[in-house]
């Protein structure tokens, strides 16, 4: 009846010119009605651009049809607006309820603007760029178990990292991952959603890390190493410890990623197309809080304008590799094991041209920033504790006690300097916070407490790395705790997850472990390295930036030839 009365014209004068009141109370109620049979029920992140669309075709309809039916188009977008202000306060009412008292979440404590939105992680991380601070702050509130999302829970416990990230763990990736795209073929293998998706693509990567594939790498990063510790022996003055850090990570994610030169070594400058990126870093550190949000941003040109100059780089790099390719020849870089299976149309390929174009900006991104930050860190604990340093000159020495008898062999069986390079990961992740996960449908139980299915959920890794109930001294650099100390400081019970663990670690661990060996090594046989005066290193230790991967501020180092 009321469908037969709106399709005439009169019909629809009468629906629409109805009292102004009995419309908002109507568009009220149908917000409530929208978020609780649909908004409630689905991903947001899969549907968003339909979502919006299905919006703006109604308000543009609504403004139509008030016009034809007589509405000056002042009136009728007065009144349209009238509508979209009451369907949003409805929907909004509808989703605070839910979230602060319905939610399965609702019992678990946190702040009550985490409970509602997720915004609120996205504001309380833009105020310092620290949202690792702000979670320890939470913990120290709200416990080991705290909401920091209307459907995320963020947990400190040791038993909660295998449940979570483990190879048995049934945790899949959180929508976290889908502020690039929703559509798993065009994602990186590290946006990628998708459970059978990944395992297949991560077949390519590995191929691209196996220890032949290393072999190949090793002597390239070897002499970049050699250039770097040559520039920091000649300097006159002091160093930035985090600038050359990520000259030579990115010289060395040039080489052993794409067989080209960044050249940032040689010139003590950063390349000009990741300068964009870095630039950006902040932006990103706030706004994957609200995944959807980033990706519809990514939409707009301007927005993205400063990765343009990188997108480019590494777009003009596949299109010259694919060029050369030569399926005969021994892949000499990560980039063409990943156009390998790509040409050869293997089941590991990146899923779609978009797909090798994001995995290729992974390849640097993932790979530069991590080693960079980590070595930054090494250089920073050892110009604090001289006595660490001389540790481990004098074992180098003791094995190759002058430079042109270094081998990556011999050098491999000193291990403190795994030590070194663990505890650093341990005390200053390359994430601070990071690896989101959702739990399955039949949840899962942590210790005395149980998780709901189809949660996101999260161990904060520098939390963990340093919490006192599993780590002695938690807070101080002791590399030995991980070598001749390990029984006595209890090591091996602790959770120390900085490459995260099962599926979805990290592939490129053992060629960043790798380069910074070689770095480390290097640099103690040759240099020395203290802080310049009046550098304290205490702005790089307490200043650090969680933006998704850790961003570290300068530290004023010298370096001087033994
Ligand atoms: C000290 C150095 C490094 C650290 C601490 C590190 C740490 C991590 C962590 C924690 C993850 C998991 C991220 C998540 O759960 O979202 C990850 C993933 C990843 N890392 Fe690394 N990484 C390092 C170096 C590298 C290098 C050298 C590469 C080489 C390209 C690399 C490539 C990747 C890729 C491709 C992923 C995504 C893996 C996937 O989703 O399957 N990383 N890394």
């Amino acid at each position: 009846m009321a469908a037969r009365l709106v399709l005439s014209l009169e019909g629809l004068r009468t629906f629409l010119d109805t009292d102004v009141s009995r419309t908002v109370v109507i568009a009220i109620n149908l917000g409530f009605l929208f978020h609780v049979t649909i908004l409630r029920n689905v991903e947001v992140e899969n549907f968003m651009y339909q979502l919006l669309e299905v919006l703006s075709l109604a308000t543009g309809g609504l403004v139509f049809a008030y016009h034809i039916v007589g509405f000056s188009i002042v009136g009728a977008l007065t009144r349209v607006a009238i509508i979209v202000f009451s369907f949003n306060s409805g929907l909004f009412l509808s989703i605070v309820i839910y979230r602060l008292f319905f939610h399965r979440l609702h019992k678990f404590p946190g702040p009550k603007g985490a409970k509602i939105s997720r915004f609120y992680s996205a504001i309380i991380a833009a105020k310092e760029v620290k949202y690792f601070k702000e979670v320890d702050r939470m913990h120290e509130k709200y416990g080991d178990f705290i909401r920091t999302g209307p459907r995320e829970l963020c947990i400190v416990r040791k038993s909660a990292v295998p449940l979570i990230y483990g190879p048995n763990s049934e945790c899949l990736k959180s929508t976290w991952y889908m502020q690039v795209d929703s559509n798993y073929k065009k994602c990186s293998i590290h946006m990628t959603r998708d459970f059978d998706n990944h395992k297949s693509r991560r077949r390519a990567w590995d191929r691209g890390f196996s220890i032949r594939a290393l072999n190949t790498y090793e002597p390239r990063i070897k002499a970049k190493v050699d250039q770097f510790v040559t520039q920091l022996s000649k300097s006159k003055g002091p160093l930035d410890g985090t600038a050359w850090s990520m000259y030579l990570a990115f010289d060395v994610m040039g080489e052993v990623g794409f067989s080209k030169d960044f050249g940032s070594v040689a010139s003590g400058t950063e390349h000009p197309a990741i300068k964009g990126v870095h630039e950006h870093m902040n932006i990103l550190g706030i706004m994957s809080h609200v995944p959807w949000l980033l990706n519809l941003l990514s939409c707009i040109p301007f927005a993205t304008a400063g990765y343009t100059g990188f997108f480019g780089w590494c777009a003009s790099e596949i299109k010259t590799k694919q060029k050369d390719y030569d399926p005969n020849q021994y892949p000499q870089d990560i980039i063409t094991w990943l156009l390998k299976s790509f040409l050869e149309k293997d089941a590991s390929a990146s899923s779609s041209a978009e797909a090798l174009h994001e995995d290729s900006r992974v390849v640097i991104i993932a790979g530069s920033e991590t080693t960079a930050t980590t070595l930054a860190a090494i250089l920073y604990y050892l110009a604090l504790q001289p006595a660490v340093l001389a540790k481990l000159q004098s074992q180098v020495d003791a094995l190759m006690p002058i430079p042109s008898s270094w081998t990556y062999e011999k050098m491999k069986s000193i291990t403190y300097i795994d030590d070194i390079i663990n505890e650093t990961l341990r005390l200053k992740p390359a994430l601070l916070t990071g690896g989101y996960r959702v739990t399955p449908p039949q949840g899962i139980q942590v210790d005395e407490q149980f998780i709901p299915g189809d949660t996101n959920v999260f161990v904060p890794v520098q939390q963990i790395h340093t919490d006192k109930r599993y780590w002695k001294q938690a807070n101080e650099f002791v590399p030995e705790r991980f070598g001749e100390r390990r029984e006595e400081m209890g090591t091996e019970g602790a959770p120390f997850v900085p490459f995260s663990l099962g599926a979805y670690s990290c592939p490129g661990k053992n060629l960043a472990m790798i380069s910074l060996r070689i770095a480390i090594s290097r640099l103690a046989q040759q240099l020395d390295i203290s802080f310049a005066p009046g550098e304290t290193g205490e702005t790089f230790d307490k200043e650090a930036k969680d933006t998704f991967t850790t961003t570290l501020p300068p530290v004023m180092l010298r370096f001087t030839q033994r």
